[in-house]
């Protein structure tokens, strides 16, 4: 596996793999990979003949200084894992490398980020957006893989995609979950004991809100019902559970059959913030 911390040879690489006529696949990443990265990365080397991982913790997309500041970082710990993997160029450049200078444009997805991690953490997709747009540029993927546990995230993507013309496919992979239902998170090292004990209830709560949208009970009940359950226990602190619409993600009044609903959460545990997400089809 090659390993590249410079823009230029990324660029270098990407262009001779495309006049070569390989198929490039980029998988973007923060680092501190577990099994749910390295699906998307095994996903991509089934489909692509070379497979570009990055890993960057993006500090544009973080508006909490103390979220950025102990973001796990295990570079040694991720390049050992994306070998095996069939990963074949791993991207890590330095926060001075991808920004040389801050970036001004600035994003607006309109209403798809008026709500949920758009509305709650305040220029986040601005700086996904900022830097997937460079990411794309650098590696000219055929195809770049993305995890549904960032549902709105995928949304903000196939947008920008959409918008800006890159000429890509997006695949985007179902979320991988511990055994006890927790989406795998890089995140979910920083629980306590005793968080992580109580952390799967996240799910289960989203899966039983879930079968009551099924059902037929008014999103807003289901809501309240699942937030409660959710301020009960003390190590949670839920910041929001929505019913909405899983394409536009503007929040449903009643549930009809023929539309996808996603069931979207965040919750902070114990100073650890979660995200999770269930579709009803
Ligand atoms: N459990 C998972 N299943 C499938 N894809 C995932 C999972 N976790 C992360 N991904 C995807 O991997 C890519 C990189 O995500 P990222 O590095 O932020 O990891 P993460 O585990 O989501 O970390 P965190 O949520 O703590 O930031 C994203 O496309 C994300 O959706
Ligand atoms: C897509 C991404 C790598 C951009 O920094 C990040 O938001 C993530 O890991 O999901
Ligand atoms: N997985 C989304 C990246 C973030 O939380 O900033």
């Amino acid at each position: 596996m090659l390993i590249f911390t410079t823009a230029a040879e990324l660029r270098t690489y990407a262009e001779q793999a495309r006049a070569a006529g390989r198929r490039l696949g980029l998988v973007p990443t923060m680092g501190a990979l577990h099994e749910g990265h390295l699906q998307l990365v095994r996903a991509a080397a089934q489909y692509c003949d070379e497979v570009i991982a990055s890993v960057f913790v993006n500090p544009t997309q973080f508006n909490n200084p103390d979220d950025l500041r102990l973001y796990p970082r295990l570079p040694e710990q991720d390049a050992a894992a994306l070998v095996p993997a069939g990963c074949t160029a791993l991207f890590m450049p330095s926060v001075a490398e991808v920004y040389p200078q801050p970036a001004i444009l600035r994003f607006d997805f309109g209403p798809l980020e008026r709500v949920m991690e758009g509305a709650h953490r305040p220029g986040h997709f601005n700086g996904v957006a900022t830097v997937v747009s460079k990411l794309f540029h650098l590696a000219r993927p055929h195809a770049a893989y993305f995890g549904q546990k960032d549902f709105q995230q995928v949304a903000i993507v196939r947008q920008l995609i959409t918008d800006l013309s890159f000429d890509l496919e997006l695949v985007v992979f179902p979320t991988v979950r511990e055994a006890d239902g927790l989406a795998m998170s890089s995140r979910n090292a920083r629980l306590s004991p005793a968080a992580r004990a109580v952390a799967p209830l996240l799910y289960q709560v989203l899966q039983q809100a879930a079968a009551q949208v099924r059902l037929g009970v008014l999103p807003a009940e289901v809501q309240q019902q699942a937030l409660a359950i959710l301020a009960q226990v003390p190590e949670f602190t839920p910041e929001y559970l929505e019913v909405a619409d899983a394409q536009s993600l503007q929040p449903i009044t009643s549930y009809d059959a023929g539309r996808p609903v996603v069931l979207c959460v965040a919750a902070h545990l114990g100073g650890v913030r979660l995200i999770d997400n269930v579709v009803v089809a």
